[in-house]
């Protein structure tokens, strides 16, 4: 391999390198040296140069071809386009990459002017710089479009930079950068942050941990926060605790697995106020699928809803009354049915049609109409509990709906009120006074129907039927319902009317110590003597002062009297009984019994160790361990108590043992069919064995034979009564009866 030489070695040491290479070759010349030899040796030197020279200058062109081929290469593959324009503009030289962006090929733009291809719009920018450059010497950097042959334009930057032309004149360097993409991005940027600025919304961007980095106008007009607050901090800031925590669990699987969530929230503002948003939540994943971003946007929805609300409003209420309207009637149905059946309750609906109220709207007008209808409205919904439901279902008709009924005939009495309030007259603006009446149809649930349908369809034959009857009345779906609602509210209103009458007696049924046969006191027991109908037996009467509440004046006025006889018969100086008087649970339930029981014997003077207070087992029952706190402050007293009725109901031995009880009753139905039945003589026996055991004293109640009272007599039982020896007497008789037996 031939050594490369340097071109500009200097020519001594060109020639030493000849000379070197010429002793290297076989006939040494230095030997036979003669002019002659000395020339050919001196030529050989020349050409040994020469040759050398000419190797160099071969290998130096190479590496200038070579270079001129990577100089083309960088200028014309660069990135960016070059141009050399000529002080007349002419375009002299231009890289691919210019011809690229300008669409044409380098012989179609060589020796055409640069401006050609400058928007006209932005020519007036590139004289401006070429002006500068010219005057100053400085570089330009502008942009400006340029456009493409296909007529399109796009952005551009120019850098221009003057040179001295190889003919001693001006040109210029160009450099020609397509701006466009930037551009484009810039814009988008631009908008991007002016939307993110300007939107109604807020909006918030989180860390992968759920720290706040962002937070735009909005958000902090929303929140009450700054930004400064909030950056940093959780969105839990914002939380009002009106959604629990199982709520944002749900939020996050579904934001961890869809990477999107949206739904209502309640948010709290810095002040306080809790509102509602409209909230959307997304995940920013990288290109490695992790999460490096939450964006989350909301908008208050608080008018939204208020409008929702209000629509919904207006679509299930009547203009008119404010009433609900028929469809909030049926939503209300079908979920107190659902209710009702869960529960084993019962409820009523009852439908109203005005009578007359056509007469009002003739005579006087629709105006006076519609404030006759506003004003039953109002009179209605003063007359219901809140529980129940009053709507207007269009015209002159009404529907109630009551729930939680404890009986059948709660409905009649609601329907008897509504009829007596709506038959009141009426006063109108016009100064006129008008009188309408109401008829009334009652379904009950679940006796008349197990759906909404069925329910309004028997409300309203019901309804037709009470029309039908003369109207200004009720009736049920079922005449027998109707009849037994009547005879009870007829009853109602004679009871009160007995209470202030004194129709109502206290009888006095004789208690015997079975083994010696003596009174030992007596049973008081109430008898209503009405004028016309005679004596009406207690179970007729006291169910219906139980649940209209009567009997707690009526059982107050008892236990009165009782003392205020007992005490009369002590100071008489008949021996001392035991007066029992029957508690009912209402009595026991509601109001104060051991307050009133205590003012009741220090008015009367009459010892309450004579008193005997016999309850029932389902009094006893409902409120257990309040039950056993009014026993003992009853015992306090110093009264007795007895269970009445034992065997009927819970007959459980642990209450048994729980109540301070002194007495217990058999009930009569045990008592009936001694000795015959061996069960029933079986319970007795068993039942006096118990109370035994627990040291209670045991009654018989409802003897009538001798043989169930020797039977008692034989099984241990203490006292008994019955008719056997007599029936509840007055207190006249009682003492005829008790002094016949001493
Ligand atoms: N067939 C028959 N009956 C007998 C015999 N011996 C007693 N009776 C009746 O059995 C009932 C016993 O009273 P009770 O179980 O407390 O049952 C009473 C009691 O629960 C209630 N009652 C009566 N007076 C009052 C009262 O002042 N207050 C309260 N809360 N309830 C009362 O009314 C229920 C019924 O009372 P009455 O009709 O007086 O009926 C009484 C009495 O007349 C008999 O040998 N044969």
């Amino acid at each position: 391999m031939k050594k490369q030489l340097d071109l500009t070695q200097d020519p001594v040491q060109l020639r030493r390198n000849a000379e070197q290479q010429l002793a290297v070759k076989p006939e040494p010349v230095v030997a036979t040296l003669s002019d002659e030899k000395k020339l050919v040796h001196e030529l050989q030197v020349h050409q040994i140069e020469l040759e050398m020279l000419y190797e160099n200058l071969r290998h130096a062109q190479d590496e200038l071809e070579k270079s001129w081929a990577c100089y083309f290469d960088l200028y014309d593959l660069a990135p960016i386009g070059y141009l050399t324009v000529s002080d007349a503009d002419v375009i002299l030289n231009v890289n691919l990459t210019a011809t690229a962006l300008l669409g044409v090929t380098r012989k179609a733009l060589i020796k055409k002017p640069l401006t050609g291809f400058i928007l006209a719009a932005d020519q007036d920018v590139y004289y401006l710089h070429r002006k500068q450059l010219m005057e100053t010497g400085k570089k330009q950097v502008f942009e400006l479009h340029f456009v493409k042959q296909n007529g399109i334009a796009f952005w551009v930057r120019l850098e221009m930079n003057l040179t001295t032309a190889t003919d001693g004149g001006q040109m210029f360097r160009v450099v020609m950068i397509d701006i466009s993409l930037q551009k484009a991005n810039d814009d988008y940027l631009r908008q991007a942050a002016a939307m993110f600025e300007s939107a109604r919304e807020g909006v918030m961007v989180t860390d992968a941990d759920a720290k706040i980095l962002v937070v735009n106008r909005a958000f902090t007009e929303l929140t009450g926060y700054s930004t400064a607050e909030v950056l940093g901090q959780t969105p839990q800031i914002l939380k009002s605790g009106r959604q629990d925590e199982a709520f944002y669990q749900a939020m996050w699987v579904e934001i961890n697995n869809t990477g999107y969530w949206q739904g209502e929230i309640w948010n709290r503002r810095k002040n306080g106020e809790i509102y509602p948003q409209m909230l959307s939540i997304s995940a920013v994943r990288n290109e490695y699928q992790q999460v490096t971003h939450y964006v989350g946007v909301f908008s208050d929805i608080t008018q939204l809803k208020d409008a929702v609300d209000r629509l919904d409003y207006l679509a299930h209420h009547d203009p008119l009354t404010d009433l609900p309207n028929r469809l909030l009637l049926f939503a209300r149905l079908e979920h107190c049915i659902e209710l009702s059946s869960r529960e084993r309750k019962l409820a009523a609906l009852l439908m109203l049609d005005l009578d007359r109220f056509k007469d009002v709207n003739d005579s006087f007008g629709h105006l006076a109409g519609d404030e006759l209808l506003q004003q039953v409205a109002r009179r209605l919904t003063n007359r219901l509990r809140g529980v129940d439901t009053v709507t207007r279902l269009g015209g002159d008709e009404f529907a109630l709906l009551l729930e939680d009924l404890s009986h059948p005939q709660d409905a009649a009495l609601v329907a008897a009120e509504i009829v007596k309030a709506l038959s009141e007259p009426w006063r109108l603006s016009n100064g006129a006074e008008v009188r309408i009446g109401v008829s009334i149809g009652i379904s009950l649930f679940p006796d008349h129907g197990k759906n909404s349908e069925e329910l309004l369809q028997h409300a309203d034959a019901a309804l037709y039927r009470a029309k039908d009857e003369g109207r200004g009345n009720f009736k049920y779906f079922s005449e027998d319902l109707t009849e037994a609602a009547i005879r009870r509210i007829n009853l109602e209103s004679l009871l009160r009317r007995a209470i202030v009458k004194e129709e109502l007696r206290i009888y006095y049924q004789p208690q015997i110590d079975i083994n010696s046969g003596a009174i030992i006191g007596a049973e008081a027991l109430l008898r209503w003597h009405h004028p016309e109908e005679g004596v009406i037996p207690p179970s007729q009467f006291i169910p219906v002062a139980e649940e209209t509440g009567l009997i707690g004046e009526i059982g107050e006025w008892v236990l009165l009297e009782v003392c205020r006889q007992g005490q009369c018969w002590l100071e008489a100086g008949i021996p001392p009984l035991t007066l029992a008087v029957n508690l009912s649970p209402h009595q026991f339930r509601h109001g104060d019994i051991v307050a009133s029981l205590a003012a009741i014997l220090n008015e009367t003077g009459f010892p309450a160790e004579y008193l005997e207070l016999e309850l029932t087992e389902s009094a006893l029952m409902t409120r257990e361990s309040e039950a056993v706190q009014i026993l003992e402050q009853l015992r306090t007293l110093g009264v007795r108590l007895a269970i009445d009725d034992f065997g009927t109901g819970y007959s459980s031995l642990a209450y048994l043992k729980r109540f301070p009880l002194d007495r217990l009753k058999i009930d009569k139905s045990f008592i009936d069919d001694i000795p015959q039945l061996e069960d029933d003589n079986e319970i007795a026996a068993a039942i006096i064995g118990i109370a035994h055991t627990l040291r209670l004293q045991v009654l018989a109640e409802g003897v009538e034979t001798e043989d169930q009272l020797n039977f008692l007599k034989k099984h241990g039982c203490d006292f008994y009564q019955g008719f056997y020896k007599s029936p509840a007497v007055s207190a006249e008789t009682f003492i005829a009866l008790l002094k016949q037996c001493t």
